[in-house]
């Protein structure tokens, strides 16, 4: 029978069926953060088991730590403890933890498919929403919650529901200053923060096709804002390309191995989806989100929107916008470049494309907050630190930071945010601050002009 990609890595994962749509799953690989994962360490270690396959757990702090220059350990003092504790667990189980420094720290999201710990047809795990970004090398890399992280750890398997299917395809080509990030902001906007929930989603159509890899790991980062659980790309050229030759890739023999088993993972032509979405790409402009739910976006060249509920009038009134106004000119007072979603080498090349010589507004603070270790080195050897630091950014340590100001580092109340994260609830920046989504592209147009701006009228 035709499969789905999702179908092919689900079924070759099924240890035993447990009825009613219920399955447990072999897991392959195991993510762990400072904050979710050091507290299932501790739990398993409470419980009195032991890691199922330690080989198979990777370490990162990335919330609880501080993002200044020359941080250390304790520069969060809030975090410490925490990191502190999984280091300790990280010795004892013999767990990888790439600590603070290292080649592979990071945003654990950003760490994994560039050490190629993430591979296609593999199943992953980690207690954080944002998992489903792993997707876009062609795994089922989904978020847990504690409970069900602390049996991942003990048995290397996992309970799941089998989600359904959906299939989201974008075909045509993008237009200049559009990116995965509009992309995935669009379709939210389209069909809403619930439209996945309970599918597996399939991100498809020549506009998918064409993205590098990176930019698939941005379209598969916001599933979980469209409710799904997974969010998946299908393996291709362009992912083995990415993928050869880095740290945990499989090598030689192994690799060639690998590739002819990883060409079969694609959907079948005549597979089935519950339900299929279409959008036309070229049809997309850059987007910005305006209220508190990342469905409340619009185009940046269209008016803050009509309310059409109490809760659209509450984000407009948190926003301080008001309806029927032009978004582009509205006045900020911060931009943050970083995150899970946009903080890769590729973001933060558009970002400097877009600054050219010109500086940061007056007023407005900016940041970049470099993914991981390596994209702070590679960005570095190539001199983007240099370009930002001469426009006014403050060019810093990775970690989440201003994504969900779990480490001391907040935007101001009242403050308003251009920021290339996922999430714009209210408070996620720090308590009052006004977050608006949007591509790196357009945070830097943001940073230049002091004001919401449409990247294609820069020049
Ligand atoms: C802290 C963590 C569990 C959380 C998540 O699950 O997503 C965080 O990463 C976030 O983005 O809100
Ligand atoms: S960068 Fe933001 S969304 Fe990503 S894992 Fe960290 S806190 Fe969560």
């Amino acid at each position: 029978m035709a499969r789905t990609l999702f179908d092919k890595i689900w079924d070759s994962h099924v240890v035993a069926d447990l009825g009613e749509g219920w399955s447990l799953l072999h897991i392959d690989r195991v993510l762990l953060h400072d904050l979710s994962g050091a507290r299932a360490l501790r739990e398993v270690a409470e419980r009195g088991h032991a890691l199922a396959r330690p080989d198979l757990v990777f370490a990162t702090p990335d919330h609880a730590v501080s993002t200044a220059p020359g941080r250390t350990a304790e520069t969060f003092a809030g975090g410490a403890a925490t990191l502190h504790g999984l280091r300790q667990r990280a010795r004892e189980t013999g767990i990888r933890l790439f600590d603070l420094g290292q080649p592979g720290n990071g945003i654990v999201h950003v760490m994994a498919p560039e050490l190629a710990i993430v591979l296609p047809g593999l199943t992953l795990v980690c207690g954080d929403s944002h998992t489903c970004t792993n997707g876009g090398v062609g795994a089922l890399a989904f978020g847990v919650g504690a409970s069900e992280l602390t049996h991942v750890l003990a048995t290397q398997t996992l309970m799941q529901r089998r989600p359904r299917n959906l299939r989201l395809r974008y075909e045509g080509r993008l237009g200049a200053g559009v990116t995965a990030k509009d992309m995935i902001l669009a379709a939210i906007g389209r069909y809403g923060t619930a439209a996945g929930t309970g599918f597996a989603v399939e991100y498809a159509g020549s506009a998918v096709r064409a993205l590098p890899l990176e930019a698939r790991l941005t379209l598969c980062n916001l599933s979980i804002e469209m409710g799904a659980k997974m969010g998946m790309v299908a393996p291709d050229d362009t992912s083995f390309e990415y993928l050869a030759g880095r740290r945990f890739a499989p090598r030689g023999a192994q690799w060639e191995a690998a590739l002819a088993a990883w060409r079969a993972l694609p959907s079948d032509p005549d597979a089935h989806f519950d339900v299929e979405h279409s959008l036309d790409a070229s049809a997309i402009a850059p987007q910005i989100t305006w209220g508190n739910s990342p469905e409340q976006v619009v185009a940046v060249t269209d008016p803050v929107p009509q309310p059409r509920h109490a809760g659209d009038r509450a984000a407009l009134d948190y926003m301080g916008l008001e309806a029927g106004r032009p978004i582009a000119g509205t006045k900020v007072d911060w931009v943050f470049i970083g995150s899970c979603t946009n903080s890769r080498l590729s973001d933060l090349r558009e970002a400097a494309a877009v600054l050219g010589a010109r500086r940061v507004a007056p007023g407005v603070t900016a940041w970049v907050v470099p993914g991981s270790e390596q994209v702070k080195r590679d960005a570095e050897a190539e001199g983007l630190h240099a370009r930002f630091q001469a426009a006014g950014f403050e060019w810093r340590e990775p970690g989440c930071s201003l994504c969900v100001a779990a480490n001391g580092e907040t935007v101001p109340s009242g403050a308003r945010c251009v920021s290339t994260s996922n999430r714009n609830f209210v408070g996620r920046q720090g308590t009052g601050a006004r977050t608006h989504l949007a591509s790196p592209a357009m945070a830097a147009a943001a940073a230049l002009t002091g004001a919401i701006a449409d990247v294609r009228s820069l020049g």
